[in-house]
């Protein structure tokens, strides 16, 4: 069952789910009893290994998919989505569709147009945003994806990976929009790459087994595990690719320093990233463990 939470002022629950459960077919459940409740101004980043459930946790709580038992209670308001694959096959232009959109949800068209114009400077879409949507490639459909989310501000934002299909570069601009999200409303989202959630999260839950816990993974993980500080520099641009160190496996933390890149790699991931390093024409200066 869904229903509407009419109440639109700062820091009330926006988001609530009772004993929600879900399961396909006649398999085992993917969510068991999940109670959650997300506030106005919440950053709640939803972490789990692969196939835990986490897409699932989000599509129930938009609507797509509805619930075998329990109860979601979302906002009034608008709900920007943004799911794992952004799925536009179309001829229509970035900002034709952005446009249309827009007049979809109330905007005058030329509220529409600067709305799509301004976001799609801010996520910097490459290649125009006269190029059309099936000729966009994964990363700048993602950008289009997101501009859609936020055209009307939403109440409640909810993103399914919205940082490991982007370039680091987008990332700043992606955490810039989710505090404005979260500025007036709640957001919700899963990540695999655990140095944009730390950065950008306000709290942490995991999912495993069906079961949503309040956990704080990554702070644990530092704790325990050991870190190696990696530094590393392109050979020259003609010789090193660029590498996008920040979702890479075993990476914590990147720090642009001059010239050369820091990477905070778990222990366990330091032969994988120096082997990287290596295949792609970079330098590596300085290896130590950081405890
Ligand atoms: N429409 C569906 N019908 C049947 N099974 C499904 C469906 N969608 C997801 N599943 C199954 O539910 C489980 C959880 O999938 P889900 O995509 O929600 O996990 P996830 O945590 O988002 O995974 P990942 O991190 O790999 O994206 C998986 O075993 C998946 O195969």
């Amino acid at each position: 069952m869904v229903k509407r939470v009419p109440d639109r002022a700062e820091g009330v629950v926006v988001l609530q789910l009772q004993k929600v459960s879900k399961r396909y077919d006649r398999d085992r459940p993917v969510l068991r009893d999940i109670n959650l409740e997300v506030a106005a101004g919440e950053r709640l980043a939803i972490v789990g290994g692969n196939g835990s459930g986490k897409s699932s946790l989000l599509r129930v709580i938009v609507g797509l998919s509805r619930p075998s038992s329990g109860t979601v209670r979302v906002p009034d308001g608008a709900i920007g989505y943004v799911p794992e694959r952004f799925p536009c096959h179309d001829r229509m232009s970035a900002a034709s569709y952005l446009r249309h959109l827009g007049r979809i949800r109330g905007l005058s068209t030329g509220d529409a147009r600067r709305r799509a114009d301004e976001l799609l400077e801010r996520l910097s879409l490459v290649g125009g945003s006269r190029t059309p949507l099936r000729r966009l490639s994964k990363g700048n459909a993602q950008r289009v994806a997101l501009a859609q989310a936020m055209l009307v501000p939403p109440r409640l934002l909810v993103l399914d990976e919205p940082a490991s299909g982007l370039a680091e570069s987008v990332h700043e601009a992606l955490a810039d929009l989710m505090r404005e999200a979260s500025s007036g409303g709640a957001v919700v989202f899963t990540e695999h790459n655990a140095a944009f959630v730390r950065e950008n999260a306000t709290r942490i839950c995991t999912l495993n087994e069906g079961a949503l816990k309040a956990a704080d993974p990554f702070a644990e993980s530092e704790r325990s595990r050991k870190i190696v500080r990696v530094e590393v520099t392109p050979k020259g641009p003609e010789t090193a690719h660029e590498l996008d160190w920040a979702n890479m496996r075993g990476v914590v933390r990147t720090q642009q320093d001059e010239d050369q890149v820091v990477l905070h790699v778990l222990h366990e991931h330091r032969e994988d990233i120096l082997w990287a390093a290596l295949q792609n024409g970079w330098s590596i200066n300085t290896v130590v463990n950081e405890k």
